[in-house]
């Protein structure tokens, strides 16, 4: 039997015609890059732009969510040498007593680039600590602080006039423990889809997300709590659970930060194919992942590297083997993972690759490796696709005067003021059914919501993370 990377690693694909639909099997490179002649291949980052279009994976749902096409709005999203910096307090200790405080500045994305364009799913791969949440946060514009750079949604810097069509998946789950799968989509689908819908018509199209996400399974157990405390339902459902939550408002941008972590592989398969799915059906899917095996890395279109906040590629994820060959790092065995050896190099570690003359240079110390990494992406790949980036600028220009008009409707409220005070109000008893009331406990809990609520009253919506935090 053939070892699993070996079953993965199958030849470069041909994308030389641009109406060749991707072969599945041809978007991985699991061995040494084709003909050996690393260094003559010349880096290309094009995917085929007619991904939409791409004939699905065998085992990948193509998700439709046919409640809401009209939303469905596609999302070129483009970031340009996107760069961000955190202040830290120093203080120095003298003998015993703390000393002054002095500020450092570190630097924690230095000039990402890339293109994710509606029907691809874009993987963020690198070390713990190499930026990737950062970078996806800032993608979403949800990070606080000064980000340098352009990130433009349909040619469109102000993400907020996209707010209600990105979705964004964090890597702790907000939920409420005591609420079951079917009550926890209930009320995020009468809390966020249109007044123009019906109640029963919001209640079947969280039913159906339930069944197009395979949770029909676990529909009415518990959550649960992230701690042992009260179990819920697997962690792969809980993910799987957090991904229907935004679909249920049908999002044409979905940012996820590693919605596979702490999972099987099988399991892992299973949410990176409904990733898949989701994009070939339009959307633009963006995804934090920590070491994907070879059949998930098969699955991403496109995929950014990143070695201490810098990039080291950005582009095709099935053209990567090739380009790390081009500029000197040709893994030392026939079949890998080209995650893991991706892995290495942004840690800096070369165990696994050949090294050729031109990397003999360079002491092959760590450092030396990512500096090498770096400069070739700089020399190689960040030119094209700064021409990428610009070539597309014109198809964003037809988006954004599309989408000025839609702008208004799409960030209202869906629900008034009274029916969320009304919405909440019956959550918030449902998920303390299993507890007893008493007079004082009612009370507690009233003046509890109403000093949060003035002291919130009106607050900006950027720090919405201090107000989630004062409830934990
Ligand atoms: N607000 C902050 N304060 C202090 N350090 C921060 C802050 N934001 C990011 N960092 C630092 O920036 C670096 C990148 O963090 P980030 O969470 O983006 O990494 P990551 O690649 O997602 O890591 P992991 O895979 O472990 O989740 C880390 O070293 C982190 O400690």
């Amino acid at each position: 039997m053939m070892p699993p990377e070996q079953e993965t690693s199958i030849k470069a694909p041909n994308n030389n015609s641009p109406n060749t639909n991707r072969s599945e099997s041809s978007s991985i490179h699991g061995g040494e890059p084709e003909g050996s002649s690393s260094n003559k291949v010349k880096p290309s980052l094009d995917i085929d732009h007619t991904a939409i279009n791409i004939p699905s994976h065998p085992t990948t749902p193509v998700t439709t969510f046919s409640i809401l096409p009209q939303s469905l709005r596609p999302i070129t999203l483009k970031f340009e040498d996107v760069s961000y910096s955190i202040t830290l307090t120093n203080q120095k200790k003298s003998g015993c007593v703390l000393g002054k405080e002095s500020k450092v500045t570190r630097k924690v994305l230095n000039g990402v680039t890339g293109i994710a364009r509606p029907g691809e799913l874009t993987a963020m791969l690198g070390p713990s600590g190499s930026g990737k949440t950062t970078l996806l946060t800032a993608l979403a514009g949800r990070l606080t602080g000064k980000v340098t750079g352009t990130i433009t949604y349909n040619g469109n810097s102000d993400s907020s006039c996209m707010k209600r069509k990105i979705g964004f998946v964090s890597q702790d789950d907000v939920v409420y423990p005591h609420l079951t799968v079917l009550e926890t989509l209930t009320y995020t689908a009468l809390l966020r889809l249109p007044k123009t819908l019906t109640r029963e018509e919001k209640v079947e199209h969280a039913e159906r997300i339930i069944t197009e996400l395979g949770l029909t399974r676990c529909r009415n157990s518990p959550v649960g709590g992230c701690m042992a405390l009260f179990r819920g339902i697997s962690g792969g459902e809980r993910k799987r659970m957090s991904i229907a939550q935004e679909m249920l408002v049908n999002p044409s941008l979905l940012l996820l930060d590693e919605p596979t972590s702490g999972l099987d592989s099988t399991t892992a398969q299973l949410i990176v194919s409904v990733l898949r799915g989701l994009a070939r059906s339009g959307r633009t899917v963006v995804t934090t992942i920590h070491q994907p095996s070879s059949r998930l890395y098969r699955m991403f279109d496109k995929v950014v590297v990143l070695s201490d906040g810098y990039p080291i590629y950005s582009g095709n994820a099935g053209r990567v083997m090739d380009y790390l060959g081009s500029v000197g790092f040709v893994p030392g065995f026939n079949f890998v993972n080209p995650a893991d050896f991706l892995l290495d190099l942004a840690n800096g570690i070369i165990a696994d690759a050949k090294h050729d003359d031109e990397i003999d240079q360079y002491d092959q110390d760590q450092a030396s490796v990512k500096q090498s990494l770096i400069s070739s992406y700089k020399k190689n790949l960040y030119p094209a696709l700064k021409e990428d980036i610009q070539k597309n600028n014109i198809e964003s220009l037809v988006f954004t005067s599309q989408g000025t008009s839609r702008r208004s409707s799409d960030n209202q409220w869906n629900t008034g003021w009274w029916e969320q005070f009304r919405i909440l109000l019956k959550r918030g008893l449902q998920e303390r059914r299993h507890e007893s009331f008493s007079r004082l406990k009612i009370f507690q809990v009233l003046s509890v919501s109403i000093l949060s609520g003035l002291l919130w009253w009106h607050s900006d919506p950027s720090h919405i993370q201090d107000q989630v935090y004062v409830w934990y």
